[in-house]
């Protein structure tokens, strides 16, 4: 099935709105100006390079994919994967405040077609301002965590992008790569922690989707590929910038991001982009809902607080970092939270006792 996804592939860049393009083949438009190519002169004659040969259409079908909030009552996973079950547990007046979105698109391995850009944005806008919500755990229906990018469904946008001259496309590409960052730019700018559970593979846009997660989590059997070399792109969405700071060593990300080979769970542990491994998906479902639980016990000014200067920290010196953390705990140190914790702590109490309020 992969050889016909391929050929599809290509024919899809070969012969995509053929007819109204012109031959011979144009002059690159970022031949012999000064600055940085927008467009590279590769990807140019790629896009040409079916210019003289006999035309073709294709018809790119468009499939949903879903992101299924657990806390939606309809939802057949709720009674075993849901929020309710798990914070109630633990939590006792904790209703909601776990939310899990999974990636539902089993039957094509929870490929990201257009549906799937715009409704992580929705969704992670929604958890944002979900005041009951105080942890998110994304997992992958399926077989497999995600296959990535949807080759079918996406591949024309970037492939033929549209405008009246090259300053145009260029600046409708540039707009529109954008706007697809932003759809894993939402999970950092969520305040509340994120954990993202992976099994089987994990592919291309699935590294960048979980190196905005806060906490990774995967099976034994889950494997990592930083494809997009090996469809003739720098990957564009996150994983260039945020895989150094997780994984540490910039030898590693520079062999997995430029050979795209597979990285196994293993090997994922052992470099960090995963903090533990799980034996099968159930116990790692289990797994992070209960460290979701313990992360939504705690109080959400302190837990939001540390998200929101950790990330700052990577990005900043130790010296601004400090600057902004003082600027910060000069009014969130007035919250009723530091008080409440201090007591239940002198009182032996664990933080799960104490009624802290929404946020
Ligand atoms: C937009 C901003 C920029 C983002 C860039 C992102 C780039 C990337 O993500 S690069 C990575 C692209 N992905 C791939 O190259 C993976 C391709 N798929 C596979 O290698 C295999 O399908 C996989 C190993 C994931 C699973 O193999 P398995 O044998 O379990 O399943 P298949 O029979 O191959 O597939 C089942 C159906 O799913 C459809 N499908 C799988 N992957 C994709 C995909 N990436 N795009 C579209 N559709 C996909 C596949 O066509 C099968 O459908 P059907 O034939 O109708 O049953």
């Amino acid at each position: 099935m992969l050889d016909t996804l391929k050929k599809l592939f290509k024919f899809v860049v070969l012969n995509l709105h053929r007819p109204t393009l012109p031959s011979p083949i144009p002059a690159c438009p970022s031949q012999g100006r000064r600055g940085p190519d927008l467009i590279p002169a590769a990807l140019h004659a790629r896009r040409h390079a079916g210019d003289r040969k006999p035309g073709h259409r294709v018809v790119i079908t468009h499939i949903y994919t879903r992101l299924r909030q657990f806390g939606d009552a309809n939802s057949p996973e709720t009674a075993v994967f849901g929020p309710r079950e798990e914070s109630g547990a633990r939590g006792g007046n904790s209703h909601g405040r776990v939310k899990s979105a999974q990636l539902y698109r089993p039957e094509k391995r929870n490929a990201m077609n257009r549906a799937f850009w715009s409704e992580m944005v929705e969704c992670f806008s929604q958890i944002a301002v979900d005041a009951e919500c105080r942890v998110v755990v994304v997992s992958g229906a399926g077989k497999i965590f995600t296959a990535g990018i949807d080759l079918m469904d996406m591949s024309s946008d970037f492939i033929q992008p549209v405008g009246d001259d090259s300053a145009r496309t260029s600046w409708n590409l540039r707009r529109l790569i954008a706007k697809y960052q932003e759809t894993f730019s939402v999970i950092e700018k969520c305040p509340k922690p994120v954990v993202v559970a992976v099994h089987g593979a994990c592919i291309g846009g699935g590294v960048d989707l979980i190196t905005a997660c806060d906490i990774r989590l995967c099976t034994q059997d889950a494997w990592f590929q930083v494809k997009e070399v090996d469809i003739g792109l720098a990957a564009d969405v996150g994983t260039l910038q945020r895989l150094p700071s997780v994984i540490g060593s910039r030898s590693l990300v520079n062999e997995l991001a430029l050979t795209a080979r597979k990285m196994y769970s293993d090997e994922a542990k052992t470099c960090g982009l995963v903090s533990r491994v799980f034996p099968d998906k159930e116990a790692m479902l289990a797994g992070a809902l209960e460290l979701a639980g313990e992360i939504a016990a705690r109080s959400p000014v302190a837990v939001q607080g540390t998200k929101i200067n950790l990330i700052y920290s990577r990005d900043h010196s130790v010296a601004d970092s400090l600057d902004y953390m003082a600027t910060w705990n000069m009014s969130m140190l007035q919250t009723q939270d530091v008080l409440k914790s201090a007591q239940a702590a002198i009182e032996k109490k664990s933080p799960k006792e104490v009624p802290f309020s929404k946020l």
